[in-house]
């Protein structure tokens, strides 16, 4: 079922995310491309750093991958930071990646107290809602019991949550790699957190649960140093990290070793730097998936 065609189900009838996300790796490989309109890419392709170049850019990478990745994520902050016009760039450019069948992350990274994260479950995880894709990407440290509202909401509409657990930039571990109270560190009781909401999912014969974490291709031991079961979690493991900041194929096999079939690797820079030519684009593309899969998803 594409993206497309699950977006005109109800709610209720809409398969979950995990399974939704699992055919679309299994059928185009394991890696979602960022859409990061960086005011740089934006003049390599010719286009101004305005709200009406990135819609541009957001449509033509759309257009060039849209039907051949497993997923697409939308980059909110280079769409923010051109104000409203700038959202509703992002809007269109979510609204045509569903049309093209493509699931779409909305990487908005959003966290807040309960209250105020019922506000942000409806703006990216409501039918209806323009800014709503497939999944959204969620940050826990305002604590992992005040993303409820939003895991609710994904869980009620077949939509995904991917929450912050091992990120790839090296300033993460200063809250990542903390002990907490419990003697668990961050990353590991947030994984773990994740697992018990996705623990119903499994039981019930789906592949994986919709309740994903951000676990950077860059990490290198980290998982292993901070006790993080990422097996255990049963969910998408969205690998950001790949390409543009050094991580390839070695990297992600270290990294996920058994738990790798769950894991879509993501590049952005990597592969928009091959654009605007359309044709140059799915060929970064092309190249970047045989590199995902090769580490992993092998054939059986
Ligand atoms: O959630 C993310 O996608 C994310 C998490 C993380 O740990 N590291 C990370 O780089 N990202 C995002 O992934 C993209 C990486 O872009 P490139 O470095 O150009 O591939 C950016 O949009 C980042 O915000």
């Amino acid at each position: 079922m594409s993206a497309a065609e699950a977006a005109a189900m109800t709610a209720a009838a809409r398969p979950p995310f995990g399974a939704r996300l699992a055919t679309a790796m299994d059928e185009l490989g394991p890696l979602c491309v960022g859409i990061d309109p960086h005011p740089a890419l934006l003049a390599d392709w010719g286009l101004a750093d305005d709200a009406a170049g990135v819609r541009e850019f957001g449509l033509r990478v759309v257009e060039a991958l849209g039907g051949r990745v497993a997923a697409l994520k939308p980059q909110a902050a280079f769409f923010e930071r051109h104000g409203s016009s700038g959202v509703a760039a992002l809007e269109d450019v979510v609204a045509a990646a569903r049309a093209a069948g493509t699931l779409t992350i909305v990487d908005a990274k959003r966290g807040d107290i309960g209250s105020t994260m019922a506000g942000y479950a409806e703006a990216f995880l409501a039918d209806g809602s323009p800014l709503a894709g497939d999944a959204v990407t969620l940050s826990p440290y305002l604590g992992f019991g005040s993303l409820a509202p939003a895991a609710e909401l994904a869980a009620a509409t077949g939509r995904g949550i991917f929450v912050l657990c091992l990120t790839s930039n090296p300033e993460g571990q200063q809250v990542q790699h903390a002990v907490g109270p419990d003697g668990l560190t961050v990353a590991a009781s947030v994984a773990a957190q994740a697992a018990a909401l996705n623990a119903g999912a499994v039981s019930d014969g789906l592949p994986m649960g919709s309740v994903g974490l951000v676990v950077g291709a860059t990490i290198g031991a980290a998982a292993r140093e901070t006790g993080t079961d990422l097996e255990a979690v049963a969910g998408p493991l969205l690998a950001p990290g790949v390409g543009a900041q050094g991580a390839g194929e070695r990297e992600l096999a270290d990294v996920f070793g058994a738990v790798r079939r769950n894991v879509l690797a993501s590049s952005s820079r990597g592969v928009l730097a091959a654009g605007p030519d359309a044709a140059e684009l799915r060929g970064a593309a092309q190249r970047s998936t045989a590199q995902a899969r090769a580490a992993l998803r092998p054939p059986r």
